[in-house]
């Protein structure tokens, strides 16, 4: 006798991606084994074998208030690529409205999912999508996202979902001053003296925000949540809940570091375009999400990019001195693509 869990089993991608249900509806069937679609290589696994992991190392905790916080930023940047901060000014009401809200927004029926796929959005700024790739990847990974490029505020009151926009656009607004004193910081140590309209727009000219969902998962061993990979963004805003399971790369080693929750922190780090930028001085680390056996997890990250059509390079600031360009100079959007367009 076949049962409906059966049927949906026979086809997981019917399911799961083009009927909206993403991986939260295969959570909710209860299903006690996970489906094979979803295991992952041995090799991408390992961060769950012990030996790999640094359980008394942690990334950096910076103080925003503290007299010498320019160059702890800094510091950070160049040797962890990935810091949490305390004291930032943006409100726990807003962190903790942001995170409900991305839960009510994957609670509501598949049906209302649906509307934001990639198919049937009414608008490119908003996208709903499960895993990273599903075309391009051999195994999928246990995460639903919702993706919201911001336009303007306007659109954004009429296109992104009614269950999660407005507190989405606060936790964006009320992250913008933080934003800059990163950026300030990070800046000066290039050499770079201010950020005018056109250095604006090459850091900061484009933010996309995230809403990831990670249900409970079967079979959390054998899975992940989000692969190894670095964001291609000038640096990223990352809230999580008090789950865990984001881990981070030591640089230049094979093991990986917890990002232990802290209550009220946001989690900040250094991506690609920055790296190019600084012409590898500040580092965009791999990092990557375990699944969870017995909670759901949410995190919203804040995206901080050039604008799609900038060419970014290493900044003529930083090769002053002498300094070889390590990097070629490539558009912004090119590059962008060719990261969405294949498996992390
Ligand atoms: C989902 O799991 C994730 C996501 C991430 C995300 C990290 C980041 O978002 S970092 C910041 C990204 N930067 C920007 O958004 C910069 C500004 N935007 C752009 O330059 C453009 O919007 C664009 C992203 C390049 C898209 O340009 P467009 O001309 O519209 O190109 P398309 O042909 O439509 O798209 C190319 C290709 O990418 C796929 N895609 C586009 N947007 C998203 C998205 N938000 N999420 C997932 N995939 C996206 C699109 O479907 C196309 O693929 P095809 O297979 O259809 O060719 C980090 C970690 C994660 O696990
Ligand atoms: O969920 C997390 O903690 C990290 C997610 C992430 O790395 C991303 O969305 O780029
Ligand atoms: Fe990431």
């Amino acid at each position: 006798m076949s049962t409906p869990a059966m049927s949906i089993l026979s086809n997981i991608t019917k399911f799961v991606v083009n009927e909206g249900n993403g991986v939260k509806g295969l959570a909710d069937l209860g299903l006690d084994t996970l489906p094979e679609h979803y295991i992952q290589p041995r090799e991408e696994r390992q961060c769950l074998i012990s030996s790999n992991v640094e359980p008394e190392e942690s990334i950096p905790i910076i103080d925003m208030d503290d007299p010498k916080v320019a160059d702890s930023i800094c510091d950070a940047a160049e040797k962890w690529g990935f810091f949490q901060i305390v004291n930032h000014g943006v409100p726990l009401r807003v962190l903790d409205n942001v995170k409900e809200a991305t839960h009510r927004f994957f609670g509501l029926p598949a049906e209302d999912k649906i509307k934001y796929s990639k198919e049937n959005s009414p608008t490119n700024s908003v996208r709903f999508g499960t895993s990273f790739s599903p075309k391009e990847e051999k195994a999928l990974e246990w995460k639903d996202y919702l993706s919201l490029f911001y336009v303007s505020d306007d659109e954004a009151a009429q296109l992104w979902p009614t269950v999660c926009k407005d507190e989405a656009l606060e936790f964006m607004r009320r992250s913008e001053y933080v934003i800059w004193r990163l950026l300030e910081a990070l800046i000066t140590r290039l050499n770079v003296k201010e950020i005018d309209e056109t250095k604006e727009m090459l850091f900061m000219g484009s933010k996309r925000i995230n809403l990831n969902y990670y249900p409970k998962c079967p079979n959390p061993e054998l899975t992940v949540g989000v692969g190894r990979h670095s964001d291609v963004s000038t640096l990223t805003v990352l809230l999580q809940d008090d789950v865990g399971g984001l881990y981070v790369r030591k640089k230049d080693e094979d093991s990986w570091i917890h990002v232990a929750p802290i209550s009220g922190s946001l989690v900040i780090n250094i991506g690609d375009a920055l790296q190019i930028m600084s012409n590898g001085r500040y580092k965009s680390i791999e990092h990557r999400v375990i699944a969870n056996g017995s909670k759901n997890r949410v995190s919203v990250p804040i995206f901080v990019n050039p604008r799609p059509n900038e060419i970014i390079g290493p900044l003529p600031e930083v090769l002053e001195s002498g300094e070889k360009p390590i990097y070629k100079q490539v558009l912004y959007s090119d590059y962008v693509k060719h990261f969405f367009r294949k498996a992390h």
